[in-house]
């Protein structure tokens, strides 16, 4: 077992930057070439390392090879297309493998229907992996995906097993390397992230990983453009430890955050009624270092990719060991109310919701990301059609994927936020896009049969609208 640490790197001066050494290595090949895996990869390639991204997805691997992004990420596009020398797609996990220095798993593991994660695509990767390992070849099998407690040992007994039967002898190293990306900001978290974490006890693992990741640990790449490094940022920490800790680690952290917004959420209410200011509230606990600033912005509740299931999974996890987490399932249990919450705000103020029109403004999870998982628009837009209400829903980039997956619900797809709002007893501010946030509510909202706004991200500027006459309600304030 090795000991935990954590290590920082001493500041280097410009010019020991400059001249910093980068090793690429041999060939890194990514399995699953989504959120996670093609910014990894493009930054990866960015970085000098060759890099073979895999997904069983032929259509997306096509799209790939055409140059397209597939996701929409900001300063992805670019970065693939910068790096296309470096890059290369393919369906074929066994040939990527072969030759490989570094695999690197990062396929999706969603919620069940019970609620733990499902870790099918993890071990059907590793059993790929393993008939693509040749003879001799020396490899670090890292786990990427967001796993529950064991499945990076699960991964290793499969890849064994998979190498005794075909009889081949490879030497390979395991390691867990759970990713802290958020979307919209992916490439600037992964070029410039707090922390690196890696799990194991295997120290060719780490070597492989340092050297893998030692341009960010040391920061002596030349920012891409438009992805300038943040300033006083710090160095990232590497953090070295055991892998079952390494797997917690991305639970606990992901439950914590969203304990963090229940948390805030919960007090929101709480001012509503008193008559305090959730932000100004907000704004004097981030000050007090010990709480952090970040993530205490109330609104409709979390949702997206990975806050809803991760919750799940870790609680699911402590099912199976008899035990509990009270906290982490009051946040779910907060996150709930907030959306019925915003509901019942439209009611009490519309008296009526049957038969009204409600304009739903943003659809994915968050502004600058295409991902619809989980979206607490959608969500809303489900609810208000429950209690009778039209809905009609805008988003600036989800619009057609948001229609295409949803056929079967009764929203009507709105072409552009002026089209929402037209008619509309009510419209409900979902995701905070810098598009909404610059349109002339004042003008807009005299489109509107009833000129009533639920700020759901306390994003617009509340105070103006109500001067000029708009129903102007926040979420906490
Ligand atoms: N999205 C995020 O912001 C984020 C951040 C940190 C961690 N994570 C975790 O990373 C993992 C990946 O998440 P994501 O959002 O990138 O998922 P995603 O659904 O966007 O991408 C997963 C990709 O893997 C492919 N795939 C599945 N099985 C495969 C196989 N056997 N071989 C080849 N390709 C395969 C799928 O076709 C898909 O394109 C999850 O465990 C998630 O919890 C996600
Ligand atoms: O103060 C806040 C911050 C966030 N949110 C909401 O919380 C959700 C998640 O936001 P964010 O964390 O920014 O986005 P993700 O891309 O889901 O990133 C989270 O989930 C990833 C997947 O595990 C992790 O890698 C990241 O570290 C973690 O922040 C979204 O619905 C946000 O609107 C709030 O309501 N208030």
């Amino acid at each position: 077992m090795n000991t935990p640490s954590v290590t920082r790197p001493p500041a280097r001066t410009l010019t020991e930057v400059a001249a910093a050494p980068t090793t690429p290595l041999a060939r890194v090949t990514i399995v699953g070439s989504g959120y996670v895996g093609l910014n990894t990869g493009a930054v990866l390639a960015y970085l000098g390392h060759p890099v073979v991204m895999v997904d069983r997805d032929a259509e997306r691997v096509a799209a790939l090879q055409a140059g397209e992004a597939v996701i929409y990420e900001q300063g992805l596009s670019e970065l693939l297309a910068q790096t296309h020398a470096q890059l290369s797609f393919t369906t074929q996990v066994q040939e990527a493998v072969a030759g490989a220095q570094v695999v690197i798993i990062a396929v999706g593991t969603p919620a069940t229907a019970s609620g733990d994660a499902d870790t099918r695509a993890v071990e059907q990767a590793a059993q790929e992996i393993a008939g693509g390992l040749q003879e001799g070849q020396r490899c670090v099998v890292v786990v990427k995906s967001t796993v529950p407690i064991g499945t990076n040992r699960r991964v290793s007994s499969v890849i064994d097993r998979v190498l005794q039967r075909r009889q081949v002898r490879a030497q390979v190293h395991y390691a867990s390397n759970p990713e802290f990306l958020r979307e919209g900001m992916a490439l600037r978290d992964t070029l410039y992230p707090d922390r690196v974490v890696i799990g194991s006890d295997d120290p060719e693992a780490l070597t492989t990983l340092r050297q893998l990741y030692q341009p960010i640990l040391e920061q002596t790449f030349a920012p891409p453009a438009g992805l300038e490094r943040p300033e006083h940022k710090p160095l990232p920490a590497l953090m070295s430890t055991d892998a079952t800790s390494a797997e917690m680690v991305k639970y606990a952290s992901n439950a914590f955050l969203a304990v963090k917004i229940s948390f805030i959420n919960e007090v929101a209410l709480l001012c509503e009624k008193v008559g305090a200011d959730v932000s100004e509230v907000a704004r004097g606990m981030g000050m007090d270092i010990r709480i952090g600033a970040g993530f205490l912005q109330a609104g409709v509740g979390w949702g997206g990719s990975c806050f809803p299931k991760d919750v799940l999974a870790l609680q699911a996890v402590a099912a199976e060991y008899g035990y509990s987490l009270p906290i982490v399932q009051a946040a779910d249990m907060v996150n709930r109310r907030q959306r019925v919450h915003m509901v019942e705000r439209l009611q009490d103020v519309l008296k009526v919701l049957r038969g009204r029109q409600v304009a739903v403004l943003g659809l994915t999870f968050k502004p600058g990301t295409n991902d619809l998982r989980e979206s607490p628009g959608l969500e809303l837009a489900q609810l208000l059609l429950r209690r009778g209400a039209h809905v009609r829903a805008h988003d600036p980039v989800a619009l057609d994927a948001a229609r295409t997956l949803y056929p079967d619900l009764e929203i009507d797809w709105a072409a552009s936020a002026e089209e929402a709002l037209r008619g509309a007893d009510a419209a409900l501010l979902t995701t905070a896009w810098p598009e909404y946030l610059h349109l002339d509510w004042a003008v807009l909202t005299r489109l509107m049969r009833t000129r009533v706004v639920l700020d759901g991200r306390n994003a617009l500027p509340g105070d103006l609208l109500r001067q000029d006459g708009v129903t102007y309600m926040g979420v906490g304030r």
